[in-house]
């Protein structure tokens, strides 16, 4: 079993991920992975294991990530995979992933699904090949806009700022859903990574108060298939500050903005602060 999946069975877990996409060369890729071990090993509150960092670069910085991050809390993630071994050019399959230290891998990311023609069906095999192989599937569902509610007499839209929450929580779940092919066994072995798809790239992300309402209606939808507690952590445009004004979200999975290395390191901070707060004893 992997740290992360061990990790992800207790709900009060706080992850804090970033993912480089295709922003970074092999060697800025190899410097920003310096840096971001320096992040964590500045911080040794992380090794009580309440605030689970990982990070997911490109596949042929894997092996040289495993090297860079080993013997620290950081777990190692890949953005995507295939589905099984065998006659597929070009693919990944979750087992080499394992092989190479793979504790986590994305599927189904906004990204692939637009450019890449993934769909349910696909990303379906996707998570049970990754489990299968021991890789923690990181789920990535999300609305594609954002749900204009309109008031009934006038039609104007409702200024408030979780318009839209429950459609975008239903929507969602129903990803969910399709992704372990109704299996609700399978789903509680997932971390999810709620990114509205319109807040992807965004100057900003989604407001607090808009995550928040999703991830509580999800939850609530969630509860019917007794996984309230799934880790739900929020990406699109995510940057410091942000976490601290969510309620009951598991963490960030950070982008851009957590390409400049310091910020990841605030964001630990921030994740360390609440997780201390829920456990006043703790040695942080
Ligand atoms: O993989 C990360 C998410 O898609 C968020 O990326 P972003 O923060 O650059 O919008």
């Amino acid at each position: 079993m992997t740290q992360l999946s061990q990790a992800s069975k207790d709900p009060g877990t706080t992850f804090v991920g970033v993912s480089t996409k295709m922003y970074l060369g092999y060697r800025d890729s190899l410097r920003w992975l310096d840096e971001l071990r320096q992040q964590v090993d500045t911080r040794p509150a992380l090794a009580a294991g309440r605030v689970v960092p990982f990070v997911i670069p490109s596949f042929p910085m894997l092996p040289a990530a495993g090297d860079i991050i080993a013997g620290s809390p950081l777990v190692l993630g890949a953005q995507n995979c295939g589905w099984a071994d065998g006659p597929w050019t070009g693919e990944l399959s979750p087992s080499l992933l394992a092989e190479l230290g793979v504790g986590l891998v994305e599927i189904g990311h906004a990204e692939r699904r637009r450019h890449f023609g993934e769909d349910d069906a696909m990303i379906a095999l996707k998570v049970r090949a990754a489990d299968g192989a021991g890789v923690t599937p990181l789920l990535c569902v999300g609305e594609e806009s954002r749900g204009t509610e309109t008031t009934p007499s006038t039609g104007a839209a409702v200024a408030d700022s979780t318009a839209g929450a429950e459609g975008a929580a239903r929507f969602v779940c129903g990803q969910i859903e399709a992704a372990v092919g109704g299996d609700w066994g399978l789903a509680a072995r997932l971390v999810i990574a709620y990114e509205p798809v319109w807040a992807i790239g965004a100057a900003e992300p989604a407001s607090a108060a808009y995550v928040s309402a999703v991830v509580r209606i999800l939850r609530e939808l969630l509860g019917a298939h007794g996984l309230q507690g799934l880790p739900v952590i929020y990406g699109g445009s995510a940057k410091p500050g942000l976490l601290p004004s969510l309620d009951g979200v598991s963490g960030l999975f950070l982008g851009r903005f957590a390409h400049d290395a310091a910020n990841f390191g605030k964001v630990l901070d921030e994740a360390l602060s609440l997780a201390a707060r829920r456990a006043p004893d703790s040695e942080h």
